[in-house]
């Protein structure tokens, strides 16, 4: 699968520009400021609908404009496949998959896998747990729509609760059958997300840990530990033990909305005792081993978006990336560099076809 083609209107700092692309490697080069990452983000869209780097949709939008649109023409499969985002001021944001708008954005996660590797992954590390769930969440939702539809109704049936919890305190009342109902939902849901993850994290596991040996050379231990309340007990027990708590606190205090994926370094959080270069490798190994599942899963190679990776990497996780993209088995990769010359020596090592943008 690769990316052939894409025009941006009014996308961030975009009036109008175009880009043909090598089905290989692509480099957006260009000083500071300039749109580099802008341009990742707008191949990021296409695929997930929305934007890696600014959650608030409309702050995509060029300043002093009404709307966005990015069109992406990609080979998949042999077939083209031409997608159009599109977002106006005060207009829920629409995607076109040739021509036909979806009903349900969810319904477009999964057709265009891929990997994005930047120095806001930080945020994984330094974040709260939620920034780790929705890693776990996306990672799985790109390969099983199941999942993401289970995640949908979980997330829907846990504010109904909520609402239901605050409805009972306001009214000094309560009416266990109507949260017996909710219950139900979230033990469906929740059990069915919660067996996923695990797997998820089961196989995951060992390519994170091949990875991180790759790319550092280190010798210590990095785990990657599942951390859920759902391992003691069933939700639906988990539930109702918690119920005198959730009263109390008006929301749903356990369930799969409360996991987390805890990034450690021997026994310990990395977020305290790792040091600046293990987080960097910690974090280029998960994302490689995102890669190498999500190829797997889904059979068709992830487009790798690698955001001012170069600037931010030694030389030895440098040769390690090129080992990894000498493979015949990769896919289109887009990279963003200040350094145009750094770009090119580095990519002519790769012997493979590219293209280099100045922007
Ligand atoms: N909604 C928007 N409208 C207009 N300009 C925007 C908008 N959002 C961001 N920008 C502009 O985009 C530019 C940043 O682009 P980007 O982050 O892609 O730069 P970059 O080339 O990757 O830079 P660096 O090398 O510093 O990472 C800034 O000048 C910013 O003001």
């Amino acid at each position: 699968m690769f990316l052939q083609k894409i025009s941006l209107l009014n996308y961030k700092n975009f009036a109008d520009i175009q880009f043909e692309f090598d089905a290989k490697i692509n480099c957006f080069v260009g000083n500071n400021g300039r749109g580099k990452t802008n341009m990742l983000d707008a191949i990021y869209h296409l695929s997930f609908g929305k934007s890696y780097f600014n959650p608030i949709a409309t702050q995509n939008i060029k300043h002093g404009e009404d709307f966005f649109v990015i069109e992406g023409n990609f080979s998949l499969n042999d077939r083209e496949e031409k997608i159009v985002c599109s977002l106006k001021r005060n207009i829920k944001k629409v995607i076109r998959r040739n021509g036909k708008a979806y009903d349900r954005l969810s319904e477009h996660i999964g057709l265009l896998p891929l990997v994005i590797i930047s120095p806001a992954d930080r945020d994984l590390i330094i974040e709260g747990s939620d920034t780790r769930r929705k890693f776990m969440d996306g990672v799985i939702s790109q390969s099983d729509p199941e999942y993401l539809h289970a995640l949908m109704n979980y997330q829907k049936a846990v504010s109904q609760r909520n609402a239901l919890l605050k409805y009972f305190a306001a009214n000094h009342t309560y009416d266990p059958k109507t949260i017996e109902v909710y219950n139900e939902q979230l033990q469906n849901y929740g059990q069915e997300i919660y067996k996923k993850r695990v797997a998820f994290v089961e196989e995951i596991y060992p390519i994170f840990k091949e990875q991180y040996k790759l790319i550092s050379g280190d010798t210590e231990e990095v785990n990657l530990v599942y951390n859920s309340r759902l391992h003691e007990a069933s939700l639906a027990e988990l539930l109702s033990s918690n119920i005198d708590r959730d009263r109390a606190l008006q929301y749903t205090s356990v369930g799969i909305h409360k996991d987390d994926l805890d990034f450690q370094i021997g026994d310990y959080p990395i977020k305290k005792f790792g040091s600046q270069g293990q987080q960097k490798s910690f974090l280029i190994a998960l994302k490689f081993a995102q890669f190498k599942l999500l190829k797997k899963l889904v059979g068709t190679t992830p487009i790798l978006l690698l955001d001012d990776i170069f600037d931010k990497l030694d030389e030895s996780r440098v040769a390690h990336i090129i080992s990894l993209v000498e493979d015949d088995n990769f896919g289109q990769i887009f990279i963003s560099d200040t350094h145009a010359e750094r770009t090119e020596r580095i990519i002519k090592e790769i012997h493979q076809t590219y293209k280099i943008f100045p922007l």
